[in-house]
Formats: structure tokens, C-alpha cells, sequence
């Protein structure tokens, strides 16, 4: 029986990953959930944002469902040491996990388009997977200091770290329309030099059938929203993965429409890429379909059930068409929403 931990968190976190619960235990009745503590909620019970009994209930996992984490900016959390911050529990877990491949797929599903702020025709069939480098660069390197009027963080990249992240990005590529674009900042920063040579390298050794090109990432940022429909797979590294996804939300038309997976050396971590919408935290009317598709995400990478995974997308796609929620433009609550989304599992086969 495969096991699962879930993570919901804090603010919105616990609200949309009930409803992601919900949904997973419909699609896949056989698979035991336990739920632990990440985050603010985890540092007000046990003193730390990732406990050490979180630590320890990943170890027989073969997937963890995440929420999200963090307080409001006046949060009490956020006037704690660093290393005891909800943000920190969240980046030791990904360490924990060695998940170096964040997998952030825009998707603007068929007749969904007018969800889209864009023109219908830009928005159209756009399908776009961001995979960002999850365990480097300016977020994990120990060369960082705030002292008086001088503080500073430090973008490094090794060799190995590119090549692993790229691979995945070659390999996603390969099942999809065989294009990559490295997106970085070659023009000015060396780690960019690097990560341009050695994504090179690493295609013309082993991936000469994909198609690379390289950009920069202030140019992705206005391009990705003019002209989605020119990227296949985006592979960069983390802090501009972790801006250009969010930008990326404008497409489909929210974050709440955003999942994701990450991938590493064992166990993987699925989470809406969101954050915990302090703003609306406790309303009920967060948009749960990320945390959904996130548990549909772990379906496919994680327990390698791509059936049920389709099943899921697919009764998203019906939820959305019949009852969009309140950051779409519509009226459906976090509760009616993920009632649409079962009422759709029920008409949808499990097949495909
Ligand atoms: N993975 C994570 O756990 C994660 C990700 C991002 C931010 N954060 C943390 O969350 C806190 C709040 O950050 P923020 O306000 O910058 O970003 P946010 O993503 O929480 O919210 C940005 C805006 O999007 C809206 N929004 C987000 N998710 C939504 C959903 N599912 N349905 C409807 N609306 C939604 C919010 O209401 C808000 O207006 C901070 O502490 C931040 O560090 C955590
Ligand atoms: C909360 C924060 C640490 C996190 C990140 O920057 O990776 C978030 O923004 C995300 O995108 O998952
Ligand atoms: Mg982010």
C-alpha cells in the first residue's frame, strides 16, 4: 500500500490540501495518508518549522503532498531567525528530499481560454513546463551575510547541478514537441556562462535530437505572457524559475491554477506553487484546483498511475468550464469547487 505523507501547512494550505485529499482518496482509495506538521503551525507546536517527526514520517513516504507556508508580512513568524521561518521549514524539506526538479507545467486546457486575461487566440492551447533548479543557487549557498549596511547572497552553480536539472528538461523535452529553452543571465553573471556551456555540452553529447536555444531571463518575462506559444520546456535556475512560474499564472489566469512536482533522488514533493494568500486565509474561498492538480501530479511522477492522474486533469477541466472560483471571475468556494471536481470524477472513466 503505497504511503503519503501530507503537509498542509499554514494559511490556505490546510483548506486546499483537504479538498486535494479528498480527490486523491476518490481516485486512489488503496493509499494511506498521514498527515505531519510543516511551517508556521509546526514552529507554534514543536519550536521548529520541520520537525524532526516530520523528518521521520518521510522516511517509508513514497510521496509528500504539500500545502503551502507562511504568515502575513506582519506575521509574527516573520520577525523569528531565519532558520526558524515557515520559508525555511519549506526549503529544508526540498533539501531533505534531494528534490532538484521542480516541474511547473502552464496549461491552458481546451475551452478554458476565456479564464485567461490574454487574447483567447494567445492563451489558446498553450502548454508550457517550467523546470526550475530546485536545490541551488541565491536560496541554499552558505556564502551569505547580512551586516550593518552590507548584506549579500551568492548565485553558484557546479557543474553537476546543471547536468542533473538539464536532464530532466531533455527528458521531459522528449516527450513533448523536443524543444528547450535555458533561460538565464549569460550577459551579465558568470554562474549564467556556466549554466549556458554546460546545458550545451550536455545536449550536444547526449540530446542532439532536442532543440535548444537559450534566452535571457528579462526578455522571458515579457515574452512568456506576449508570445506563450513559443516555449515547449523552460529549464532555469532557481530564483528565476521561481518568478518567471508565478508571472507564468497570468496565463492560464490564476495561481490556483498552477501544481507541482518535484523531482529528485527519492521521494517526491507536489505542491501548488502558490503561496498561503494570507489575504484570504480562513474565507473558504481559496482555489483549490492547484493543490488538485498537484495530488494529480503525484499520481503520475510519484505512484507512476497515469490513469488516474488524467482522470483528475480531466475533472478539473470540467469543474472550471462549470463552476469557476472567485479568482477566475466566478462564485464557486473552495467546498462547491471541489464538490464539482468529485460530481466530475464520478461522469469521467478512468481511462485515457
Ligand atoms: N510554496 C509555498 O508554501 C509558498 C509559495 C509562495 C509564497 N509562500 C509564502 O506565502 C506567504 C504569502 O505570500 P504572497 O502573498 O506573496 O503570495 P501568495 O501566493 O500567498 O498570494 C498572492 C496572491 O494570490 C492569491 N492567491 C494565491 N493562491 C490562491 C488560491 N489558491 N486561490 C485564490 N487566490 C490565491 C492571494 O490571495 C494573493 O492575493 C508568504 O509568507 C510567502 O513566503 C509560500
Ligand atoms: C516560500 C518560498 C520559499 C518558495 C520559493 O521561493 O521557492 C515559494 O515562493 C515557491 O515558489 O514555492
Ligand atoms: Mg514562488
Amino acid at each position: 500500500m503505497p504511503k503519503v505523507v501530507t503537509l498542509p501547512g499554514d494559511g490556505i494550505g490546510p483548506e486546499v490540501t483537504a479538498a486535494a485529499v479528498q480527490v486523491l482518496r476518490e481516485v486512489a482509495p488503496d493509499v494511506q495518508i498521514e498527515e505531519h506538521a510543516i511551517g508556521g503551525v509546526a514552529y507554534d507546536t514543536y519550536g521548529e518549522p520541520f520537525p524532526q517527526r516530520t523528518r521521520d514520517a518521510l522516511q517509508g513516504a513514497d510521496a509528500v503532498l504539500l500545502g503551502t507556508v507562511g504568515g502575513a508580512q506582519d506575521s509574527v513568524w516573520n520577525t523569528l531567525p531565519r532558520p526558524l521561518r515557515p520559508e525555511s521549514g519549506l526549503l529544508a524539506l526540498r533539501k531533505a528530499l534531494g528534490c532538484y526538479a521542480n516541474l511547473r507545467p502552464v496549461r491552458v486546457q481546451p475551452g478554458l481560454e476565456h479564464l485567461s486575461p490574454l487574447k483567447a487566440d494567445l492563451a489558446r492551447g498553450v502548454d508550457i513546463l517550467i523546470v526550475r533548479e530546485l536545490l541551488g543557487g541565491v536560496y541554499f549557498d552558505g556564502d551569505r551575510k547580512i551586516d550593518g549596511a552590507t548584506a549579500y547572497n551568492t548565485m553558484r552553480y557546479t557543474t553537476p547541478e546543471v547536468e542533473r536539472v538539464a536532464r530532466v528538461a531533455f527528458w521531459a523535452a522528449e516527450q513533448r514537441k523536443g524543444r528547450v529553452t535555458s533561460v538565464d543571465k549569460a550577459n551579465v553573471l558568470e554562474v549564467s556562462e556556466l549554466w549556458r556551456r554546460d546545458v550545451t555540452a550536455l545536449r550536444d553529447r547526449e540530446y542532439r535530437g532536442i532543440h535548444l536555444n537559450h534566452e535571457y531571463v528579462d526578455s522571458v518575462a515579457m515574452l512568456i505572457v506576449s508570445d506563450p506559444s513559443r516555449y515547449d520546456v523552460i529549464v532555469t535556475e532557481n530564483l528565476f524559475g521561481d518568478i518567471l512560474s508565478d508571472l507564468a499564472a497570468v496565463i492560464p489566469g490564476s495561481l490556483g491554477l498552477m501544481p507541482s512536482a518535484s523531482l529528485g533522488d527519492g521521494a517526491g514533493l507536489f505542491e501548488p506553487i502558490h503561496g498561503s494568500a494570507p489575504d484570504i486565509a480562513g474565507k473558504g474561498v481559496a482555489n483549490p484546483a492547484a493543490a488538485i492538480m498537484s495530488a494529480g501530479m503525484l499520481l503520475r511522477h510519484g505512484l507512476k498511475r497515469p490513469e488516474a492522474a488524467n482522470q483528475i486533469d480531466r475533472a478539473v477541466a470540467l469543474a472550471l468550464r462549470a463552476q469557476p472560483t472567485r479568482d477566475l471571475g466566478g462564485t464557486a468556494d473552495t467546498q462547491s469547487f471541489t464538490r464539482a471536481v468529485m460530481d466530475a470524477l464520478e461522469t469521467s472513466p478512468a481511462v485515457g
